[in-house]
């Protein structure tokens, strides 16, 4: 899989200014600043800890910040009415680390709860919408009847990442969407994520540990350390950084054997 070039003057769809989050006395990030560019895939990276899901989840709203901006499709998040809230809300579509799906709802009623929640639609639509969903995920259609026990780790995520494209999103927040594969399933998942995202034109902002992944689909990285982003742009510029962390990860035994497969 080839890497696209997202142009620096692309248009920005998430800028992150001075960001500011903390629980308690802890201050896990503070002038945190992040712009993600129109049509990219980017791999966000970091140690164990940092903040990773910490920032996805201060963007999308889920824990509040201290300070600092977040735009979204330029607009300030803080200055949006609930109306306009809620339309910013259908156009981005999250798969929380594990999938998180809903275990006492099948696969075809999850994927339904964003439209349930946001569109107004008749039963009928809604199968037809869902079962859309699935086929596009590479799921069979008779996973659709399934309950998230009854599916492997690999459906867990396709069907999740379903429930992410409910609503047609432009940006997909993916956490993690490959740990817990075996390489083959997490290679397959990469795949699945790149041609997604050149069909449907997605913006991915995807947290991840997987060397693979960052080799193989995304456009640019940026590595979050000590509650700000140490370096931003190709994996060239990961490999030529001088942060002791950036050193190891990127130069370390796995990285070269991910490097070397994928070149
Ligand atoms: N709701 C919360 N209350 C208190 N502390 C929290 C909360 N959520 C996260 N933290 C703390 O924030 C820090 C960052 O956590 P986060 O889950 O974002 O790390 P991460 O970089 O995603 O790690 P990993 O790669 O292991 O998933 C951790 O120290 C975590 O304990």
């Amino acid at each position: 899989m080839a890497r696209r070039l997202v142009g620096a003057d692309a248009e920005v769809v998430i800028r992150v200014t001075d960001l500011e989050v903390g629980f308690g006395t802890k201050t896990i990030m503070k002038h945190l600043n992040l712009d993600v560019r129109r049509g990219e895939i980017l791999g966000f990276v970091g140690a164990s800890g940092t903040g990773k899901s910490v920032l996805t989840r201060a963007i999308l709203g889920l824990v509040p910040k201290r300070a600092g901006k977040i735009e979204v499709f330029g607009e300030d998040l803080d200055k949006l009415s609930r109306i306009s809230r809620k339309a910013i809300e259908q156009r981005w579509g999250v798969l929380f680390q594990q999938g998180a799906l809903f275990s006492s709802l099948t696969v075809k009623q999850n994927v339904q709860v964003p439209m349930r929640e946001y569109l107004d639609l008749s039963e009928r639509l809604l199968d037809e919408l869902a079962m859309l969903k699935i086929e596009m995920v590479g799921l069979n259609p008779d996973a659709a009847d399934k309950f998230p026990s009854d599916l492997s780790g690999g459906m867990i995520k396709r069907a999740a990442l379903a429930r992410a494209l409910a609503l047609d999103p432009d940006i997909v927040f993916l956490d993690e969407p490959t740990s817990g594969l075996d390489p083959i399933g997490a290679g397959e998942f990469d795949e699945l994520i790149s041609t997604l995202q050149q069909t449907l034109g997605l913006t991915v902002f995807m947290v991840t540990h997987d060397l693979d992944s960052l080799h193989s689909v995304c456009d640019r990285i940026a590595a979050l350390g000590e509650g700000k982003i140490i370096a931003e742009g190709t994996i060239e510029t990961m490999l030529a950084s001088t942060n002791p962390w950036l050193k190891a990860y990127f130069h370390g035994k796995r990285a070269r054997a991910a490097f070397s497969a994928g070149n």
